[in-house]
């Protein structure tokens, strides 16, 4: 019986031994089945923990929204994505009236009379740092910045050019690029090929472009339509999708995104092309013209030659090419956009008329800048134009800095992310009855009707508004009286409305990248 107790005994033994290596085995197969559970079940609870809070006790508990909003970030995600957010928004805010939350901390206000209010300065706001995907090259630019200090700053040093003043010294060089277009339009309807059809989208891209071009660094390249300027235009849209897919993906070094196949490494390669034709640009300005120009009114000059007095130093060559790339990017798509619907609206079928009515009025009127500004018809379309199809369409987003009331019992607290999109305001039924169609007669007696104008905000207001509006506004009337004094236009019968749908990239952009219009010269 000893030996088999005691071979029981070793058998135990060894036994307990391989019980407690199953032990450790189980235990870790336990671990392994039962911790990633374990994880996520605390996440989980995390999740509804949060959840809870966010819909029983935020201080925004009040404010009407969609519930999955209310819980997580990522409502407008899928908006986003199909280039929708202004126009769901647009819903929302049909759906839930003037303020709606977007996201457990941010709230899309909708009312244009808290315009003022959100950023006019009434209460303190700041960018958000979504505004870094406006960050160039690492530098920050005026665009980008979110520290008012600097900010206000870099503004300063560089705000002369933009004074009216200026622009009405430039005033030559703007209309000389109007001429240009309505040349290329009349040649291309010319062609043979074209059957009088033009590509017009592209024209614009080209004028707004060409007129930056001349008038931050002194630089023409050309006629041509598929010359130089058109390269860079290229360069600058399809570079820019680089700063998109930084955003997504920002561990990914441009070094590393540059050997990428297919569009992301596309993009990467035309944002190298971008920087380095901006950087000659500024570079062929600094040697030829910076010392020569006393007037300051080369939107490039005061970068190169004033100091920056929150730095205290001027800028260096890669600040000045983060600033000169920001000019040509802010000063270009957004003036193209809006001459590309404006000459849309006007040549759709409904629009005839309103081209007759714009054409007659400027037969009798000269066609300096100041004589344009003061023609109520060309004034009503171009508003008319700005409010239906705003280029900047998408949310502005701000963080409070201290409460806002938006109405008589809510108030947002400080450190709410809240944004106004001109899609919304401008389509207010009250101030612009049936808002959806374009409608120039509305703005004739605006003067009787100032709040129309006090809600129309294509160019925000306060210390963030544009700094090239007034820029702007003198290429599109210089550009309208001239296209509309000298052609008549019609939409070709190939275009769809889906066509033309505003894409929300933060600036607009029609959905198929182009417009085709019959042109007749007169
Ligand atoms: C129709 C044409 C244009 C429209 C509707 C427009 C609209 C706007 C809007 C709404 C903002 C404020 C953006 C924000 O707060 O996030 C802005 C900012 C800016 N725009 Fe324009 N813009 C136009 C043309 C131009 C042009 C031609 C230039 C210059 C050449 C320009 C330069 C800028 C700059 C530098 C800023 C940033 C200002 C700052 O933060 O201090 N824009 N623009």
């Amino acid at each position: 019986m000893a030996v088999p107790t005691l071979v029981s005994e070793a058998a135990d033994v060894v036994g307990g031994r391989r019980g407690s290596t199953n032990s450790v085995r189980n235990h870790g197969i336990d671990w392994l089945l039962f911790g990633p559970a374990i994880i996520l079940l605390l996440w989980g609870l995390k999740l509804a923990a949060s959840a809870c809070y966010n819909v029983i006790l935020h201080p925004l508990k009040r404010i009407p929204g969609p519930w999955p909003a209310k819980v997580m970030p990522f409502y407008l995600t899928s908006a986003e994505a199909k280039l929708d957010r202004a126009q769901v928004l647009l819903k929302l805010h049909r759906k839930y009236g003037s303020s709606v939350r977007i996201g457990p901390n941010e709230v899309s206000i909708g009312d244009w009379r808290l315009y003022r209010e959100i950023y006019g300065g009434s209460v303190p706001t700041r960018k958000t740092h979504s505004y870094d995907i406006g960050n160039f090259l690492g530098h920050h630019n005026i665009f980008s910045f979110i520290d008012k200090a600097q900010h206000r700053a870099r503004r300063k040093m560089q705000s002369q050019p933009y004074s009216l003043q200026a622009i009405y010294e430039n005033e030559p060089l703007i209309a000389s690029k109007a001429d240009v277009m309505v040349r290329r339009m009349i040649d291309l309807a010319r062609q043979p090929t074209s059957g009088g059809t033009v590509e017009a989208y592209r024209l614009c891209g080209l004028f707004s472009l060409e007129v930056i071009l001349k008038c931050a660094f002194n630089r023409e390249y050309g006629e041509a339509i598929d010359g130089e300027s058109w390269e860079f235009l290229q360069a600058m849209d399809e570079g820019a999708m680089s700063l998109a897919i930084r955003t997504v993906v920002p561990f990914l070094k441009p070094s590393v995104g540059r050997r990428l196949p297919g569009f992301v490494g596309h993009a990467f390669h035309q944002f190298d092309k971008w920087h380095s034709m901006t950087s000659k640009l500024c570079q062929d300005f600094m040697r030829t013209e910076s010392s020569m120009d006393k007037t300051q009114r080369f939107l490039t000059t005061p970068l190169l030659t004033n100091k920056d007095d929150y730095l205290g130093r001027k800028l260096t060559q890669g600040e000045v090419d983060e600033e000169a790339m920001g000019i040509a990017f802010a000063g270009s798509g957004t003036t193209s956009t809006t001459m590309t619907y404006l000459l849309y609206a006007l040549s759709r079928p409904e629009g005839q008329r309103i081209q007759k009515t714009l054409r007659l009025e400027l037969n009798t009127a000269g066609e300096t800048l100041r004589e344009l500004q003061d023609l109520p018809y060309l004034n009503a379309v171009i508003k008319e134009t700005m409010r239906v199809f705003p280029t900047i369409i998408s949310t502005l987003p701000r963080i409070l800095e201290a409460p806002l009331t938006i109405n008589d019992n809510l108030v947002l607290p400080a450190g709410t992310v809240v944004g106004m999109q001109n899609l919304v305001h401008h389509q207010d039924p009250d101030l612009f009855p049936e808002p959806e169609k374009f409608l120039p007669e509305r703005w004739l007696d605006a003067k009787a009707n100032k709040d129309m104008n006090t809600a129309l905000t294509p160019f925000s207001i306060g210390t963030r508004n544009c700094l090239g509006q007034n820029l702007a506004r003198a290429e599109v009337y210089l550009a309208t009286a001239k296209v509309f004094k000298r052609l008549s236009l019609t939409l070709s019968e190939l275009m769809t409305v889906q066509d033309m749908k505003m894409d929300d990239r933060f600036n607009v952009v029609p959905h198929s990248r182009k417009l085709l219009l019959n042109v007749e010269a007169i």
